[in-house]
């Protein structure tokens, strides 16, 4: 599936519409875990509703929000402002802003504290991220199925992303493909994952 088997290198993933790479030893595993720990404690998650079809359901995980101050925007109908930058997070940010060549502003942090914890189909394709935001993308702690699925053909891949991990998403991925992380109810480990983004003023 990915242009080369070694680990610590790039990958090319080779979808239709689609621009994704893949680190999988982007972070090694010990310090990943360390990182998910520390995070775990340092944040300052919650645990927000959302509507869905009319209805108010709490979102199957928690969330946290950092970021430079203009860095607001929408995201299923929450205002999502963010809080200053942890040192912690800065340098995370730093790491994923050398390897990528890219400069982000903000980064949402998802906290699937098990299995049990999930998050449905969507798009990264708020207004605010623009047009083909490229959107970096780390795991800390449990390996969680990243599921894909083109909106036009139905064509559907998973990548486990595994701890440590970084996937990076640009072009036209969020334009043409929506992405979930079933719920897997084998898994009692948590999960962090890291979206760093370029929110456009
Ligand atoms: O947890 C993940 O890998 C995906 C997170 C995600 O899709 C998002 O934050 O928009
Ligand atoms: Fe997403």
């Amino acid at each position: 599936m990915f242009a080369t088997n070694d680990s610590s290198a790039l990958q090319t993933l080779d979808l239709p519409d689609a621009t994704l790479q893949y680190v999988p030893a982007f972070l090694n595993v010990r310090d990943a875990d360390d990182h998910y720990r520390a995070l775990c404690d340092s944040l300052n998650w919650r645990q927000d509703n959302i509507k869905m079809f009319g209805r108010t359901v709490r979102i199957p995980r928690l969330q946290a929000y950092y970021g430079d101050p203009q860095a607001r925007y929408r995201y299923s109908g929450l205002w999502m402002l963010p809080q200053p930058w942890t040192e912690h997070l800065q340098s995370l940010r730093e790491r994923c802003q050398s390897h990528t060549g890219q400069v982000f502003n903000a980064v949402l942090a998802n906290w699937y504290r098990d299995g049990d914890d999930s998050m449905g189909w969507h798009s990264d394709d708020e207004p605010e991220l623009g047009a083909q935001p490229v959107i970096a993308s780390l795991t800390l702690g449990s390996c969680r199925d990243f599921d894909l699925r083109h909106k036009v053909t139905g064509q559907k891949i998973r990548i486990p992303l595994q701890n440590g991990s970084l996937l990076i998403m640009s072009g036209t991925t969020q334009q043409y493909w929506q992405h979930a992380v079933p719920k897997r109810k084998s898994i009692d480990n948590g999960r962090i994952n890291l979206t760093f983004r370029r929110i456009q003023a």
